[in-house]
């Protein structure tokens, strides 16, 4: 199973360590890429919507025409049983690709080119603990899928 994410901006330092535990957790289940893109400019000097579609150009240009699921605020919620269900039956097509927006959000295209959109709650996380959060519930995934003692 080969899962990619991709993020804008760069991971803080404060996250690294949670970010290599999530990694090093979900390596005997699948092979995860993380690939960070660059922000799309400076809102000093750049209009959001100039900003986020630069993003988005960029994350097109990463996913080539393939699926992708969306982190978004306003996508349906939904629980792990129902993740894990949902990374099971991708594990038939053997990959899944992540987009997580920038610290400004997603532009519109994304939104109508992805394939689902989901939300991790109403609360509004930067990117970057998306990014931890999201990991997380992937392990949480394998190991429902796998009958493996972690998910109460
Ligand atoms: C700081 S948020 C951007 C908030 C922005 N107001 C918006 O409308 O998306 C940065 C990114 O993190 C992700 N994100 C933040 N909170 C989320 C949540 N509760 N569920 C899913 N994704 C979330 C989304 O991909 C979002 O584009």
């Amino acid at each position: 199973m080969y899962i990619e994410i991709i993020i804008p901006g760069k991971l803080s330092k404060h996250l690294r360590d949670a970010f290599d535990f999530y990694l090093g957790k979900i390596k005997r289940f699948a092979k995860v890429k993380v690939t960070f893109i660059k922000l799309g400019g400076d809102l000093n000097k750049l209009s959001r919507g100039v900003i986020l579609k630069n993003e988005a150009k960029e994350i097109l240009s990463k996913i080539k025409g393939r699926k992708f699921v969306l982190l978004d605020l306003f996508g349906k919620q939904i629980d792990s049983l129902e993740f894990s269900k949902f990374l099971d039956m991708q594990m038939l097509e053997g990959e899944i690709v992540f987009v997580i927006g920038g610290p400004l959000g997603v532009d519109e295209q994304l939104r109508r080119l992805s394939l689902k959109r989901i939300s991790l709650s109403k609360f509004t996380f930067t990117h970057e603990m998306v990014l931890i959060l999201l990991l997380e519930q992937i392990f949480r995934g394998f190991k429902i899928i796998n009958n493996e003692k972690y998910h109460y």
